[in-house]
């Protein structure tokens, strides 16, 4: 048996030892045949190769081989497990993993790993229940999945960034103004609703004006084109990171917001709660399902 069928038996095998919800693939390792006892196969996108390459060049000092080897085989590892993690907190997002046991198989350019992964202990669906205590939860999804969509789509062949600063809206407005004529002034709330899937396509649209949008609790967007007013001191995020983050981690500082971010730069999404980052992921497209 070729190394590729043995993975995939292995892999098989494992799921339905565990009565896993899915085995998830980032690679192009083949299923064809192999017998999964009716679990799904999903095919997860492959992480960016900047993301690989970057981590198979970090630490090496040329000095000890053996130890250089072992760091990165424990790199790539931990890499591999994020990249499962972040797969899986997606298909949460989408719906279409719930919870339980999680195979997953992900293969770079010289390893393979597979990867027993608990959803019900996946940190980045663990913080997006978190908010949950804030805002309602089909909120969070929903516009998780707009700021998908704007990193994985953009606009007219455009990159674009957004930020969202959902919930405590009274506060929020107080403490920012408007850039620009709001668009979404005297709309009735039904245009202004983020859980009416019609209105994806304006909120990508005014995407691209400069500022934030401001979103209640229960999802009723009250402004885009805002500028938070906030005092940038003392606020710890991560270096490199511009106005956008910075303002909406003090926002998030300042009220009981929920400031919810994706980089027009490197299309990562980002969650700030009481000034700290809780959720940092790269948008991957979807999964797409094999059987
Ligand atoms: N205080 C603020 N309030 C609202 N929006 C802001 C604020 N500061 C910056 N922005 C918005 O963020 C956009 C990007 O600014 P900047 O490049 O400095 O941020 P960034 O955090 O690096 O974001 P990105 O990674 O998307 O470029 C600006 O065009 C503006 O629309």
């Amino acid at each position: 048996m070729n190394r590729a069928r043995i993975i995939a038996e292995t892999a098989a095998r494992i799921s339905r030892e565990l009565d896993a919800a899915a085995i998830m693939v980032s690679g192009e390792l083949s299923f064809e045949g192999i017998e999964t006892g009716g679990i799904p196969v999903y095919y997860i996108s492959m992480r960016p190769k900047s993301i690989i390459d970057h981590l198979v060049s970090t630490g090496k000092d040329g000095k000890n081989p053996l130890k250089e080897l072992g760091d990165q085989i424990n790199r790539e590892a931990a890499s591999n497990s994020d990249h499962l993690q972040q797969a899986a907190a997606i298909e949460y997002v989408l719906g279409k993993l719930e919870k339980g046991i999680i195979v997953g198989v992900v293969e770079t350019r010289s390893s393979s790993s597979i990867i027993v992964h608990n959803i019900d202990e996946n940190p980045l669906i663990k913080a997006m229940k978190e908010c949950q205590e804030r805002i309602r939860s089909e909120v969070m999804s929903a516009i998780m999945k707009i700021s998908f969509d704007i990193v994985l789509t953009g606009r007219e062949g455009k990159k674009i960034g957004a930020a969202f600063i959902i919930g405590d809206s009274e506060e929020v407005l107080k403490r920012s103004h408007q850039l620009i004529l709001n668009p979404y002034a005297g709309h009735d709330e039904i245009y202004r609703n983020i859980l009416d899937k019609r209105n994806w396509e304006s909120i990508k649209e005014f995407s691209q004006l400069d500022g934030v949008f401001v979103v209640d609790e229960n999802g009723i967007i009250q402004a885009a084109g805002r500028y938070l007013d906030v005092d940038a001191k003392n606020v710890d995020i991560e270096k490199g990171l511009g106005g956008r983050h910075v303002s909406a981690a003090a926002i998030s500082r300042d009220t009981v917001a929920i400031a919810v971010t994706v980089s027009e730069s490197g299309g990562i999404l980002r969650v700030y709660k009481d000034a700290k980052e809780i959720i940092c992921m790269e948008c991957l497209k979807p999964a797409v399902r094999y059987i």
